[in-house]
């Protein structure tokens, strides 16, 4: 489904590429030739006589006229009108113009060319930029369409325009960004409204392009002018063009040339080749921007491939689910399986034992002294494993508790005794580590008991009932870990939850395998919880005031929410955690978590977003509550947990 939404991109698909043109009667020839021979798989093309104008039909007759549009339904099939063509509105139309004759013809047009697409049962019509700063009465229009339209997406032509120098003429376009924001708000965020983002010779900074890949770009259009020239005469991009594209390859964004053939090509005429464009294309025999297609294909080829697990994630990209809660649930045997599959968590653990073995036990007492070490919530034994084994590369002797309440995962931890033979050095234990009654106190703890925002699967209440049986100067694996949050724009994840059309989904946090959003500044730390922490009872509440600065070149932004994250400090200098700048790589047990905003909030270049976090503590469960402070106040979300929390 070339045109629609697509999953995510993926080498061992065709990428997708399309040409702006007119339509006209030889599109099936133009179709046929050009799909067949992999010069473009879609055409955006206009509907309707570019010279008709409602008013000048009306005039001086009350005869009903049959509508000129640029070609029959007939011309083409229904399958390759779905799938190969987006109906490209007229660009003359201008529904926020001063003159009303202009404005009333401009809204009777778009209304009969978007009923023509839908006949035709097309996947996204393009529409023109709005002409001026103002877009009020075309959004309108536009937002009463959509309340009644089938699938169809309408996207939204957007020039990538961003000029630093605030000092301009205000009648300039300074950031099309705040254009398409205006516009989206006026239509509420609807789903089916989305970007066509043209792409011009000069593009804005990188932050400021940054932005829109969280928000809803369907296709770029990049005109043929914007071509540089290699020394062979054949068109190529600058390099910071080239990275953009590689970008729109990574978030399915569908490329779209437009313009004439402006390079001279060794042995082409660009009249004559211009001239061809939709008609006589045998005698053509390649399509005159096809030098332009053959350079973006270039381009995707060049891409590095995507690694095995990368495309195990892709049906997982910005796909929402519920965290787990394995204290309140007991978990299911394939979830067991994808964390074993995660050798690198597992070896990151198996080095914090050793070195934790090797300050416990100085080599001249490795062959006399015994350590005593429970690993609590210990599944189907991974990490009973990683224990053993680090028993044994740094030569100390271990006896090993495993503890776990899930009666599902202690009968594979009884057959692990016989199979791996692990024999008397292993004491399973079926209990709630927080009820336990050990018959003897160990030197190392070892659990795993994190979620992606660290503490959120309850760590921190299951090791403060687990360190009774901790020697005073036992040593806990992880020592420590740490949340963090990012502001983010995230509109395909707004539109999920909204569709749900509740306030609980605006309320709770979704695991997510965030892809297609625009971090706006560096994550900060939220919460830290340290173990094991014999001191005073302390409360595991906590709360954090965070001071996000948007830097000055990013331009104005939208905050759907927070993606979450932790780290770790295993042992020393041994950690483990998903954070993006230290994050370990090649370790996949962990997606990021994402706090939503009920109502997204707008913030400006150089200014300070404010947020709240808490984490509650009641006595059947524990939960977040968060709120944005500035620029404005939002509501405080999930007040007393009432839509999300994690069961005690
Ligand atoms: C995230 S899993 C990790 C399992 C295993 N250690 C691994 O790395 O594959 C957490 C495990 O801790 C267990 N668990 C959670 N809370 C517990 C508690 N209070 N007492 C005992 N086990 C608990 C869960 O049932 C689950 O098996």
């Amino acid at each position: 489904m070339p045109l629609g939404e697509r999953g995510g991109w993926d080498k061992s698909e065709s990428r997708y590429c399309g040409v702006e043109t007119d339509f006209n009667d030889d599109m099936p020839q133009l179709l046929s030739f050009n799909l067949s021979t992999g010069g473009f798989d879609f055409v955006v093309a206009t509907l309707m006589d570019p010279s008709y104008r409602p008013s000048m039909m009306e005039k001086g007759s009350s005869v009903s006229h049959v509508l000129p549009f640029a070609g029959s339904d007939l011309v083409l099939s229904p399958s390759q009108w779905s799938s190969h063509i987006v109906g490209k509105i007229s660009s003359w139309i201008d529904l926020d113009s001063e003159d009303e004759i202009l404005r009333m013809d401009s809204e009777t047009t778009l209304k009969q060319e978007i009923a023509w697409a839908s006949h035709l049962s097309l996947q996204a019509c393009l529409l023109p930029s709005p002409k001026g700063a103002s877009c009020a009465n075309y959004a309108r229009c536009v937002n009463q369409i959509l309340q009644s339209l089938n699938n169809m997406q309408l996207w939204l032509r957007i020039p990538l325009v961003k000029n630093d120098d605030d000092s301009m003429d205000c009648d300039q376009l300074s950031d099309s960004w705040e254009l398409w924001n205006s516009f989206r708000l006026h239509c509420e965020h609807h789903s089916q409204l989305s970007i066509a983002l043209d792409v011009l010779s000069s593009l804005p900074s990188a932050n400021s392009l940054g932005r829109w890949f969280g928000e809803p770009v369907r296709a770029a259009i990049i005109y043929t002018d914007s071509f540089l020239t290699n020394a062979r005469g054949y068109p190529c991009l600058s390099r910071c063009h080239q990275k953009l594209v590689t970008g729109f390859f990574n978030h399915s964004i569908q490329i779209v040339i437009s313009g004439k053939l402006v390079h001279s090509l060794p042995g082409v005429s660009s009249d004559s080749a211009a001239d061809n464009i939709g008609n006589n294309i045998e005698s053509a025999h390649r399509h005159p921007l096809r030098p332009y297609l053959d350079y973006i294909a270039y381009l995707y080829q060049r891409m590095d491939p995507l690694h095995e697990q990368e495309r195990f994630e892709l049906g997982y990209r910005d796909y929402l689910q519920s965290p787990l809660q394995p204290l309140m649930d007991n978990l299911e045997a394939q979830t067991y399986e994808t964390f074993e599959k995660d050798l690198v968590k597992y070896i990151q653990y198996q080095r914090a034992i050793g070195k934790a073995l090797l300050d416990r036990v100085p080599d001249e007492e490795a062959s006399s002294l015994t350590t005593v070490l429970m690993v609590v919530g210990a599944g189907r034994g991974p990490l009973v494993r990683a224990s053993l084994q680090a028993a044994e590369e740094t030569g100390r002797k271990l006896k090993v508790y495993a503890v776990e309440k899930n009666p599902n995962a202690v009968v594979t931890l009884h057959s692990l005794v016989r199979l791996e033979g692990w024999g008397n050095m292993v004491t399973i234990v079926s209990c709630d580590m927080r009820h336990w009654d050990a018959p003897e106190k160990a030197d190392i703890l070892v659990s795993e008991l994190l979620g992606s925002f660290g503490d959120n699967e309850l760590s921190p209440e299951c090791l403060e009932g687990a360190q009774r049986f901790l020697k005073q100067d036992g040593i806990s694996i992880p020592s420590s870990y740490t949340s963090f949050i990012q502001p983010v724009t995230a509109s395909k994840l707004h539109n999920s939850i909204k569709s749900h059309k509740d306030l609980v989904h605006f309320e709770t946090a979704y695991v997510v395998k965030v892809h297609s959003v625009a971090r706006l500044a560096p994550s900060q730390a939220v919460f830290t919880f340290t173990h094991p922490n014999f001191s005073t009872k302390k409360s595991n509440q906590r709360y954090k005031r965070l001071r996000f600065e948007i830097p000055v070149d990013t331009g104005s932004a939208m905050v759907h929410g927070f993606t979450g994250y932790f780290d770790a400090t295993l042992y020393k200098d041994v950690h483990l955690g998903i954070e993006p700048s230290t994050a370990t790589p090649n370790m996949f047990s962990w997606f990021a978590i994402f706090f939503p905003l009920r109502k997204p909030v707008c913030i400006q270049p150089g200014s300070t977003l404010e947020v709240h976090f808490w984490r509650c503590c009641g006595s059947t469960k524990v939960w977040y509550e968060w709120c944005v402070a500035s620029p404005y106040p939002s509501p405080i979300h999930n007040s007393n947990g009432r839509s999300y929390w994690v069961g005690l």
